[in-house]
């Protein structure tokens, strides 16, 4: 019978959808006299990239050392993939990168990984703990010590080290500040690659081309509150394309109008992008024009950029107080 209702529980719970990969609610931090975060809910659902933004001691670092229970909150609560985030289980499966690195500088990158593997309780094959160091291009370096590695170099350690242990949750904390630009772009390349796989991410970051390059949603923070969160598309509006354009003919203007909403000042012409959009849109629509003889002199994005938004929001929120 006790078998039955837990079958019809199991069946029940398994009818579900996922339980987001990081929810919380009301989160509340004072240091002193200093109120460093003041109410702060969101959530990251499986498989979503989220860019957490907004300006020195906005209680970025605070809200994720809350998160992951490196700081106890004053009020709200937390839940990592399912748990409660005080549950240690539930943070065996949550990669972290803190915004200040530092790993033991006796051991080699090797060794470093291999004790973070074992703190997560994972099993993780020797091969595959190799091919994560060389995702972050420390392949060659595995055998040397952390003691003679750079500071990027270190970092890229860090992103190996959030990453190894297989983690459905991956947080990181200033991943780029001390990469080159070529780290950069690797760093991108990587977030992509998680969400391909599955696995939620929650960016900190200031380098807000980044953030709106990789991120589904953001949430800004501004003096411990969220100021602003959404997706890309509810915070910047629709997408738009500019073009200016030479020997357009009535065919050629038929299909801009096939492709969205349509605007035509002389030769510039503003097209709305449709919201379901695999890429191909852009090319496909250039290629016909080229194809019916439109001289295509520019094309650029019409929207404004995230940079654009958080300043006009930080902005208003300053006018606000
Ligand atoms: N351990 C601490 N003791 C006292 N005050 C703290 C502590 N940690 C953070 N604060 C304060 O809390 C506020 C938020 O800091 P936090 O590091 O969370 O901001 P942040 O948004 O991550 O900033 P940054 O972008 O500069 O990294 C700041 O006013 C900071 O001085």
């Amino acid at each position: 019978m006790e078998d039955t209702a837990l079958q019809a529980a199991e069946q029940l719970l398994g009818g579900l959808p996922p339980s987001p990969a990081v929810w919380c609610s009301g989160l509340r931090k004072r240091y002193g006299r200093r109120t460093a975060v003041d109410g702060v809910s969101f959530t990251v659902g499986r498989g979503e990239v989220v860019g957490l933004l907004g300006p020195n001691g906005a209680g970025k670092t605070s809200v994720i050392k809350m998160l992951l229970g490196l700081v106890r909150p004053d009020a709200g609560e937390v839940l990592l993939l399912g748990r409660p985030g005080r549950d240690p289980a539930s943070r065996e499966r949550v990669g972290y990168l803190p915004e200040l690195f530092r790993y033991q500088p006796w051991l080699s990158a090797a060794e470093v990984l291999a004790v973070h593997v074992r703190l997560a309780r994972a099993s993780v094959p020797a091969e595959e703990q190799r091919q994560a160091l060389a995702l972050v291009g420390l392949a060659d370096r595995a055998g040397d010590r952390v003691n003679g590695f750079s500071k990027g170099m270190q970092q890229r350690l860090g992103l190996a080290v959030a990453l190894v242990a297989r983690p459905e949750l991956v947080v990181l904390d200033e991943p780029t500040s001390a990469l080159d630009p070529l780290g950069r772009a690797d760093v991108r390349d990587l977030v992509l690659s998680l969400k391909a796989r599955g696995v939620a991410v929650l960016l900190n970051s200031h380098l807000i081309g980044e953030v709106e390059r990789v991120c589904d949603r953001v949430v800004i923070l501004d003096k411990g509150r969220v100021a602003a969160s959404g997706s890309l598309a509810e915070l910047l509006g629709q997408r738009e394309l500019r073009l200016r354009l030479g020997a357009v003919n009535a065919a050629a203007e038929a299909r801009l109008a096939a492709t969205g909403s349509l605007h035509r000042s002389g030769d510039e012409f503003t097209v709305v992008l449709p919201a379901e959009d695999d890429g191909s849109t852009v090319p496909g629509l250039i290629t016909d024009l080229v194809g019916l003889g439109v001289q295509v002199h520019a094309v650029e994005p019409g929207r404004i950029s995230l940079e654009e938004r958080l300043l006009g929001i930080l902005r208003h929120e300053e006018e606000q107080r």
